[in-house]
């Protein structure tokens, strides 16, 4: 290995000095050890990996291993839903339904890699013949990838595989879940509300489910002024499979940026009263970008 350490001829008029990069360092600061000796000397403290600065490489390899992976994967929509969901439960079969679909439509599935709705949408998308992708996270109770997952990855930080489901998605289908699912539906909420993604479909499945979230948004956080009618048009509530797809592939074809209007192609977008107005919640204003007109790419 090339030493990166070099330390400089000595000049009468000047003290030694050593170079490592752009520092140059002198007289107490002079290091004796060679930057390969202190890499290969493993007889050292070991704390160091349990610090900030190990855990940012750590953290950068999972973006660089996550990108990786996933840079080519094609068109593709992240599926979220409860781990808890039982093989019984009518949202495994609509997941496992919604998998196949996706995939005829073209896409690849990626989901959390886990048990529940997450195995039910690998499951559809694997036999269905496509490319079915599990991102795991490293949890405290391990469960390992179900076993539909055709492309893994295993995760340590949340927020590291966060990213990929929006980077390499072109939009998110949500079925019933509890905390980890809100989560993953609400961060991409705030960045389609912030256009930090565009063109970004948000669909949920299951009327009876998600209704009365949409209510207490509608009621009670847009009544208070804590968001804009449009950002409620963000979301599309079905319990049709074949519809949740047709939004998402009318989106995407389209570019219609999402919260923009999704009537496209003769397809009326629609919530569920069937009122063509575009909006997901029943009652809820025409569809419309968030601020009344398109929205542009950055
Ligand atoms: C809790 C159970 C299993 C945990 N295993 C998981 N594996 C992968 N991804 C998971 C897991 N649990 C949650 N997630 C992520 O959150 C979403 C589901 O969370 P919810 O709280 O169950 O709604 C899911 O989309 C994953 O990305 C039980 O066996």
């Amino acid at each position: 290995m090339r030493e990166e350490q070099d330390e400089r001829p000595t000049r009468p008029d000047r003290p030694r000095e050593k170079q490592r990069g752009r520092i140059v360092t002198r007289r107490t600061q002079m290091q004796t050890s060679t930057t390969d000796q202190r890499l290969l000397d493993t007889r050292g403290p070991s704390d160091w990996v349990h610090t900030d600065p190990w855990r940012v490489m750590r953290i950068q390899s999972e973006f660089v291993e996550g990108f990786g992976m996933l840079a080519e994967l094609g068109p593709a929509i992240s599926v979220f839903g409860s781990a808890r969901t039982k093989v019984e439960d009518p949202m495994y079969a609509a997941a496992e339904r919604l998998g196949g679909a996706l995939v005829e439509a073209g896409y690849a599935v990626i989901t959390g890699g886990g048990p529940g709705v997450m195995e039910a949408a690998n499951k559809g998308a694997s036999q269905a013949g496509g490319v079915s992708v599990g991102l795991g996270i490293e949890l405290p109770f391990e469960q390992g990838m179900n076993p539909w997952v055709d492309i893994g990855l295993n995760f340590r930080y949340f927020f590291a595989r966060k990213t990929m489901f929006v980077k390499y998605a072109q939009g998110f289908v949500v079925l019933p879940g509890g905390f980890g699912t809100f989560d993953e539906l609400f961060e991409a909420l705030t960045l389609v509300q912030t256009r930090k993604v565009t063109s970004f479909p948000l669909v949920l499945i299951g009327t009876a489910y998600w209704s009365g979230l949409l209510t207490w948004l509608r009621e009670t956080v847009l009544a208070d002024g804590k968001i804009k009618p449009a950002d409620l048009e963000m979301l599309h509530l079905t319990d049709d499979v074949d519809e949740a797809v047709e939004v998402v592939r009318a989106v995407e074809q389209s570019h219609v940026p999402a919260g923009g209007d999704l009537s496209v192609d003769g397809l009326a977008v629609d919530g569920p009263n069937g009122d063509g107005a575009g909006g997901a919640l029943p009652g809820g204003p025409p569809a419309q970008g968030p601020n009344g007109g398109p929205v542009s790419p950055d």
